[in-house]
Order: structure tokens, then sequence, then C-alpha cells
């Protein structure tokens, strides 16, 4: 409440002149008020002493009223001058002004004019050349700033004190957040209301109430204004912030947005891993992968053993491997080994759409490295960055991010102690740029393990778990022919899931045995339902391959019989070799024919060839494909001598029939061999069969137990 005590008498002595000079606005600055306009209506008005020019300037802030509403105002000169308001000269102008915001433009729109603002601010004045060419830019962006919050008293009052003492100033009518800033800082010349009473000789009896009146309201408006001042405040720091941000920007780059993706995505790529903890003890079964990069590793110890002796290591090595066979852990060992930094980066990191942003990334993380040799780099998927698909309107960039790479490579001396090293599956699909002498000039190929290596990389997941003694990780390393690193890995994990699900307390053989059917061959379907003809049928071809495997001299030892479905099979028998084949004779190669005509002889003999199913027809691929390979590969067949026929289709129709004579003779050679064999075994093959059909899964010293005539023990 901003009201005068009862007490105040409507002929109060009041200091008009100064009220007057308090009250004006910048235009009627030069006018000069007389005492005479206003004494008739005042008995007790003390005259105008001083000339306008000499007279001290005040205004509201000096007589404590910075922060009063509009309104206070009016309703305090009201009660203090009854009948001021309605004064012509003055009122009409102040009424005008405090309802106008601060420019036309923000009359008109309801928004700030920023140019007008950054025009009239001392910024522009000290930084013109600058900021004028930001206007002009700015001008075209559909940008408003809303201003509401802005037009207070406070700044209003501001505006006339600066008015007062720099008219030239303001006739650019800047908003008061700018105004802010600018007299933020000036020094306050505010006469304390006592020493101006006593200057201006207010009577003594109307003092009291003089000051009371402005201190209520006063402090009712502070309270008021403080609210505002705080979101002012804030307002302001967030604008100004924003518009550093946007000078920055503009200046610094055009592509704003593409800058700061380039330095969010280089960061994690120019990381540097410490790999301590990983060493060429965690990496198993590529010994000679380890054995070549060893000399890496003494290189990144040591250097200047090399230099001394004039030695050049090769700069980069590409490691070549299918994918998981552990290419990542081992550039990861060759830094964890000789103990220095290692930066990863994926290929594809540098794959950009933007102009020289994959190159630039490259860039980066060459000078990080350098900054900290000795230091490994690996660049996974190095034909991603480095592939040969130049000019290919997917990739415009790709050029550019591998001349990039290539000059990189150029720009550090053989002996400075930055090895890079790449990984691919694909060294074909490399640029040729890339492999030649004094880039990725030597090669070390990192392939899937034999049965040696995925004993070794068994041994060493299964340590990580709780395994059962009776587990044997060389049987499952001999049926998990061409399995990876990743792969093994994932095995044992797959058992140890398993296992758990089970309620077990130990991963056994069955539970890896389990996991790598299902990696193999897909999910158990238990829920599928199969009628007993169907089962019946499924456990005697199943049995039927199982016994010419067992009775045949040079077929793979069995493994395991079941009719359990999985993925698309109704059952399977599966073989393991003893030991990875890297060459197959002759009658290796019959044999593995005999055993897939096992399935359909079976059916034939147990349920007569009306009754033969269409459940072979993989078997018979398999048979088709190892006949043909023998004939046309492997110069196994006598009618067409130790020749190869690459493209059967481009061969004339004699030799194509002659083939095709040949396949057809193996087939139907090995068809009656499995039917032999199980004329022969025909109780042993009921036998096995009726066991499957009882027990669904036999292993291999089950199927012998059976095979011989004993009893299984009950399960
Ligand atoms: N020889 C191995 N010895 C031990 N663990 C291995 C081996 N190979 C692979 N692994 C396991 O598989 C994971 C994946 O291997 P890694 O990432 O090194 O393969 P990669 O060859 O780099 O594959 P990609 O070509 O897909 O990048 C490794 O983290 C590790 O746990
Ligand atoms: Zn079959």
């Amino acid at each position: 409440m901003f009201s005068l005590s009862s007490t105040v008498q409507p002929q109060v002595t009041v200091p008009l002149s100064h009220l007057i000079n308090a009250f004006h606005s910048p235009k009627t600055t030069s006018i000069s008020v007389s005492a005479s306009a206003s004494q008739n209506q005042h008995r007790d008005v003390v005259p105008e002493h001083e000339a306008p020019g000499n007279e001290s300037v005040l205004n509201l802030r000096d007589l404590g009223l910075s922060d009063l509403k509009i309104g206070q105002i009016d309703q305090l000169v009201d009660s203090l001058l009854p009948g001021f308001c309605e004064g012509k000269s003055v009122s009409s102008h102040w009424h005008t002004s405090h309802v106008s915001a601060q420019s036309f433009f923000e009359n008109k729109y309801g928004y700030l004019d920023m140019f007008t603002t950054l025009r009239s601010s001392c910024l522009y004045r000290q930084h013109s050349r600058t900021l004028k060419s930001i206007c002009s830019d700015l001008q075209y962006w559909p940008v408003f700033i809303q201003s509401r919050g802005f037009k207070t008293l406070k700044s209003r009052t501001r505006r006339l004190q600066s008015t007062s003492e720099r008219l030239a100033e303001t006739q650019h009518i800047a908003p008061s957040f700018v105004k802010g800033f600018l007299l933020r800082d000036r020094g306050s010349d505010v006469e304390s209301l006592d020493k101006l009473m006593k200057t201006k000789n207010i009577p003594e009896a109307h003092q009291d109430a003089f000051k009371t009146g402005f201190a209520e309201g006063f402090l009712k408006a502070q309270a008021l204004m403080q609210k505002t001042n705080d979101s002012l405040r804030r307002t302001r720091l967030i604008l100004f912030v924003l518009l550093l941000f946007g000078i920055y920007g503009l200046l610094k780059n055009p592509f704003l947005s593409v800058r700061f993706r380039t330095t969010t995505g280089l960061d994690s790529a120019v990381d540097p891993v410490q790999m301590k903890n990983v060493t060429f003890e965690h990496v198993k079964g590529v010994e000679e992968a380890k054995q070549e990069l060893q000399e890496v590793v003494e290189f990144l110890k040591n250097p200047q053993k090399f230099t001394v002796l004039g030695g050049k290591l090769p700069k980069g090595i590409l490691l070549v491997g299918p994918p998981g066979t552990g290419k990542t852990l081992l550039a990861r060992a060759v830094a964890g080994e000789a103990d220095v930094p290692f930066y990863y980066a994926s290929g594809s990191e540098f794959d950009e759409m933007f102009v020289g942003v994959g190159a630039s990334r490259i860039r980066n993380l060459f000078r990080e490295a350098k900054a900290n040799a000795p230091c490994v780099i690996f660049i996974d998927e190095l034909d991603s960055v480095g592939g040969k698909r130049i000019e290919s309107p997917m990739h415009p960039y790709s050029r550019q991010t591998i001349n990039q790479l290539l000059a990189e490579m150029d720009g550090f001396k053989p002996n400075e102690g930055v090895i890079i090293i790449g990984a691919t599956n694909f060294p074909e699909a490399l640029d040729n740029a890339l492999i030649r002498p004094g880039r990725f000039d030597m090669q070390v190929t990192v392939p899937r393990p034999d049965v040696k290596g995925r004993t070794e990389i068994l041994k060493w997941y299964l340590n990580k778990i709780k395994f059962d003694q009776s587990v044997d990780p060389e049987i499952i390393a001999r049926g998990t022919v061409g399995f990876s690193g990743a792969e093994l890995e994932n095995l044992v994990n797959q058992a140890a899931l398993k296992a758990a699900v089970d309620g077990k307390e130990m991963v056994t053989m069955k539970e890896l045995e389990f996991s790598k059917d299902k990696i193999l061959m897909g999910p158990e379907r238990r829920s599928v339902e199969i009628d007993n003809k169907n089962k019946t049928i499924t456990a005697y071809h199943e049995s039927g391959h199982a016994i010419i495997a067992y009775y045949t001299k040079d077929a793979m030892p069995i493994n395991k019989a079941t009719i359990m479905p999985r993925g698309p099979t109704l059952g399977h028998v599966s073989l393991l070799p003893e030991n990875d084949r890297w060459n197959e004779t002759r009658a290796q190669l019959l044999a593995q024919m005999d055993v897939s005509m096992g399935g359909r002889v079976a059916e034939e003999l147990i349920f007569g060839t009306d009754h033969i199913t269409t459940g072979a027809s993989s078997d018979f691929d398999n048979a088709t494909k190892i006949a043909k390979r023998m004939v046309t590969k492997f110069g196994m067949s006598e009618k067409l001598g130790v020749m190869t026929y690459s493209d059967t289709g481009k061969l004339s129709p004699e030799t194509q029939s002659a083939i095709e004579q040949e396949i057809r003779i193996l087939l139907r050679d090995s068809y009656e061999r499995a039917k032999h064999i199980l004329k022969t075994h025909a109780k042993e093959h009921k036998n096995l069969a009726e066991a499957l059909l009882t027990y669904e899964t036999l292993d291999a010293k089950e199927i012998q137990i059976v095979l011989e005539g004993k009893k299984l023990e009950v399960r």
C-alpha cells in the first residue's frame, strides 16, 4: 500500500522543482517548469531561486523512489500535489511514457529490436567493425527476442538519469538490459533524504510524514521488484552468453553443428587406454601371430636398440583374419606387453558424409598419439576407411580420409615409436596405396584356431567358471571345427547360463554339448509335438547313420545321436574328427558318403520303398557334393583322370555327361555299401533305434554300450 497518512494535509510543502525534475522525461528536460505555473495551487511553495542550469539534478533514485511502481508514483504525486496529474504539461507525458515500450519497434512488435540495441551499446562503438558485420548478418535471421520483463521503473529512472547527463546517447533508446550493463558500475550519487530535506528547508512538522511515506512505498515496491530483478538478471546473463556463443560460432566456423559433432566424436576416438591388464597370456591359440608381434613389443619397449643398429621396423602392421579371432585382443596385448598407451579407433568412425571430418579425426588421432609416443594406434575395420571404393556417392569424402591416413603415416619417422596396427577381414578390399612398403607393410594372419588352439581357448574360459572335473575340453574342441575364439568364449558362457537355469552347481559336458549344438544348429524345439510314427522314422533314420559310422573303418568316430528337434532338423548324428583334417583320403571321403546314405537306406529297409521320406535330402546334398568334388577337383575318378573341371557349364556335352555318369556311379556304390552294412547289423540297428526312442539323446559311450548288446543303465 502506498498512501500517505491522513494527518498529511494537501497543502504540504513539497520541493516541487525537484519532483518535477525527477519526473521529467528526456524530451521535457529542457522545458523549465516555472514555479508560478503551479503557484496558484500551492500556497507554501518554495520559490525557485536557482536557475535550471545551475540546479543540482535530482532524480527518483535520489528520493529513494527508484523501485516504486508507476501506479504508486501517480498515487503519491496525487496525494502530495492534488491536481498535479491533471496538469497538461507534465502529466500527459508521464502517462504516455510508462505504457509505451522502449522503442518504436518494440511498441509495434512486442519484441526487442536487437540491432538497435547492439548499435546503441558502447560495445558497438568500441568494436564497431566486427559488430557491424554481425548486425548486418543477424538482421536476416528470423529471430526476435521476447523483451517481456525488461520494462521496469528502475530502468526508466536510469534512463532519465542518463538522459539528463548524456542527452546525445538517448537518441538511440537502448533497451534496459543493455543500459543495465552500461550503467551497472557507475558510482551512485544519491544524497540522503535527510540532507535533501535540510537543504530544501522542508518544515520539521512535515519531515516525518514525508519520510514515512517514502519509506513505506520504497519497501513495498522493493519486495515486489525483487522477483522481477532476479529473473531480469538471469535473462540478461543467458542472453549475453548466447550472444557470445553466436559471435564465436560465426567467426569460427559456419558449420557450427558439424564442429560440435567432430569434437565429441573425436574425443572418444583419441582417448588412450592403458592396456596393462591385457598381455599375450590372454590370447590363446594364435602362437604364430604372437611370435611375429613379439619383435614389435621389443621395439616399443626399447626403440633406441633398433635405431643404433640402423634397423627399420614397419610403421604399420596389418592383422588379417576372420571376425572374432582375437585381432583386437592381440593389438591390445602388444600395447600391454610393452606397457605403452593404446589408441583405439574404428575405421567406420572416420567415415563421414561431411567434407574433411574424417580427415580431421585422423589428424587429431595422430597428433595425440605422436605426443604420447611410444604408443600403439589400432584401427579396427581398416577396410571401411582404407577401402578401394573411391568416389562412391555414398562416401563422397572417403578419398580425403585415405589420403590423410597416408599422409600421416608418411609424416613420421620409422623409429619415432608410434606403431599403427590395422585389422581387417578383407585384405583384398584395401587400397593398394595402403599396403605398399612404408605403410601397412607387415601382414600377420590371425586364423581360426586349430583343435589345439580351440582346446587352449576353451580351457582359458572354462577356468573362469565352475566346471566339473569330468569335462574334457578337447572333446568339445574336436566338435567345434571352424569356431573362432569369440564363438568358443560364447559357448562356455552359454553352458554356464544353461547350468544356472537348470539349477546345477557346476558346468558339465552336457551343458557344453548343449550349447555347442545350440550354436551350430539353433535352439532345441521341445515344444514341437512329433507323433510317434515320425519319431520312429527319425529314430531309425538317425540310427542308420550311426550304424554306418560305427562299422565303417575310415568314418569319423561318433560323438552323439539324438532325435531331439533342433533348428530345422528332426534329429542328427554328430561325428568327431580326431584332429582337424588338413587332408582327406579317398577312403575317408567315401566313408562320409556312406554315412550320409545310411539314413535313407534305413528308411527303405525298415518301412519299405513306398514309405521313404523327404528327410534325406540334405544327406544326398552332402553325398553328391563329395562325389562331385572327387570327380572334378581331386582327380579321384579313373575314367576322367587327374584333371580338374572348374566350370562344368562350359564343358563339352560329352565331358559333362561323363562327369555326371561318374558321380552317379560313386553315389550308387555308396548306397549299396550302406545297404550291405545295415542288412548285416539289422539287430544293432533296431536296438539303437529303440534306445533313441527311449532316451532321445545318446552319447558316444552309450551308443557303444547299445551296439555291444549291453543294457543301458536307467538314467
Ligand atoms: N585367441 C583368443 N584367445 C582368447 N580370447 C579370444 C581369442 N579370440 C577371441 N577371443 C575373445 O573374443 C573376443 C572378441 O575378439 P576380438 O574383438 O579380438 O576379435 P576380432 O578379431 O578383433 O574381431 P573383429 O574382426 O570382429 O573385430 C575377445 O574379446 C576375446 O574375449
Ligand atoms: Zn540323415
